[in-house]
């Protein structure tokens, strides 16, 4: 029997008990969770409960507001199957998606300000002083540790923060949101860490696309809202680039001169070299320098086209290796030619990115570089967690993959 410790920060006069249920996966069978509050600020509690040998797997995801994190997490749960809802009979506005082996929070919950305090103090959301990174710390540390926690939430409706929710330990938990890399106790949480890299000028296209067309925002107002968090955005966000094991940057098209409409991109995957468990994806032949036109026979290209660049590079003083695609997929099944020229892609079957492809068509970026690096990054995770698991019990992973 070990101490554990819960931490919370419920607004409860009083205190009271909750019997969980034991968390298979984790071996681990929590005996209680303690709800209480002796101040506004988060508390801990030490509670009797016996804690087995696995490990929640923690993976960040940074990016901006509105740079296609959630798209991202839709595609990473359709790796690993089943749909990810919101917890069941909880808060209506909460921002925390659970499948049957992904949990991802939302870092927005650590706001320590609530949007009247932020307007009242002058700072954005994007400032670390609006933000609890103790309480994050403490709660992404007891979930790695098999521990459930009361994580609070923050109302994107009503601007407040509303009463916590129950989070028990998943098998995979993703932290996305403006800050997982930020504070390094934070970062060193994490078994895997991705970057959304959007350019300036693909993100005003984005939120043109989204806040004028579906949410009826003006121009002048989208304008504003990008300008007045572009100084924190470099200060504090974008920084956090730095320590990401992949990085995906979403630029404008190189094929078409001049163009800065954002509807053709050029992505690039960043992947560090050197991390446990994750092999950097490969075109043709490992390490060499290669830039190929795929457009031929097998793959049917109207203007611009597509062209594909692999090789080494460095990033911020490390060792990476870069995969780039600019242009888009006319026809997402001939995807495949392209799917069967990569290697380290980490699929289970022949044509897995294709059929994780199809099976999203109507996701944003599905015809181009974002929705192929994204699947392909969601399929690293499912094998670096697969790796982990197997470490932990001694069994050796089948090598089966391409
Ligand atoms: N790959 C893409 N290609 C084109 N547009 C995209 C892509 N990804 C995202 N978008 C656009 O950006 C919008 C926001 O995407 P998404 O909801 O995934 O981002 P988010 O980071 O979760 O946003 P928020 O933090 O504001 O909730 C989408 O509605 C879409 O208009
Ligand atoms: O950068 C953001 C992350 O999503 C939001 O702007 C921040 O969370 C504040 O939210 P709201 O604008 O709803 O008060």
């Amino acid at each position: 029997m070990a101490i554990c410790t819960v931490y919370t920060t419920h607004s409860l006069n009083s205190s009271c008990t909750i019997s969980t249920p034991a968390n298979p996966h984790l071996g681990f069978h929590q005996r209680h969770v303690v709800l209480y509050r002796s101040s506004k600020k988060s508390s801990r509690r030490e509670i009797s409960c016996s804690a087995g040998e696995a490990q929640t797997v923690v993976i960040g995801l940074a990016a901006d507001s509105g740079c296609g994190k959630s798209t991202f997490m839709r595609r990473l749960t359709s790796v690993f199957g089943g749909a990810a809802e919101p917890p069941k009979g909880g808060n209506p506005d909460s921002n925390t998606l659970i499948s049957d082996t992904t949990t991802v929070i939302c870092l927005d919950d650590y706001h320590s300000l609530d949007r009247t305090g932020r307007k009242k103090e002058g700072v954005t959301a994007l400032d670390p002083r609006a933000n609890d990174f103790d309480l994050m710390f403490d709660q992404v540390k007891a979930l790695k540790d098999g521990i459930a926690v009361e994580k609070p939430i923050y109302n994107h409706v009503s601007g407040l923060l509303d009463p916590p929710e129950l989070i028990k330990p998943p098998k995979i938990l993703v932290i996305e949101g403006l800050h997982p890399m930020y504070d390094s106790r934070v970062r060193d949480l994490l078994d895997f860490s991705i970057y959304l890299d959007i350019s300036n000028e693909v993100k005003f296209a984005w939120k043109i696309q989204r806040d004028m067309a579906e949410r009826g925002h003006s121009l002048e107002s989208i304008k504003a809202s990008i300008e007045a968090r572009k100084p924190d955005f470099d200060a504090f966000i974008d920084p956090q680039k730095q320590y990401a094991d992949a990085v995906i940057e979403v630029l404008p098209t190189q094929l078409i001169p001049g163009d800065n409409e954002g509807k053709v991109l050029r992505v690039r995957l960043i992947m560090k070299e050197g991390v446990k468990y994750f092999n950097p994806v490969y075109l043709f032949d490992e390490g060499s320098t290669i830039s190929w036109i795929p457009c031929g026979r097998k793959l049917t290209c109207s203007y611009p086209g597509i062209k594909f660049f692999y090789g080494p590079d460095t990033y911020f003083g490390n060792e990476v290796s870069v995969l780039e695609m600019d242009g888009q997929f006319d026809r997402l099944d001939e995807l495949i030619y392209v799917e069967s020229h990569l290697s380290n892609i980490s699929t289970k079957f022949y044509g897995e990115v294709t059929q994780q492809l199809l099976k999203h068509t109507d996701f944003p970026g599905s015809n181009n570089g974002t929705g192929l690096f994204q699947t392909i990054v969601g399929l690293k995770i499912r094998d670096l967690y697969e790796q982990l698991i197997a470490s932990k019990s001694g069994t050796p992973l089948a090598a089966t993959k391409a």
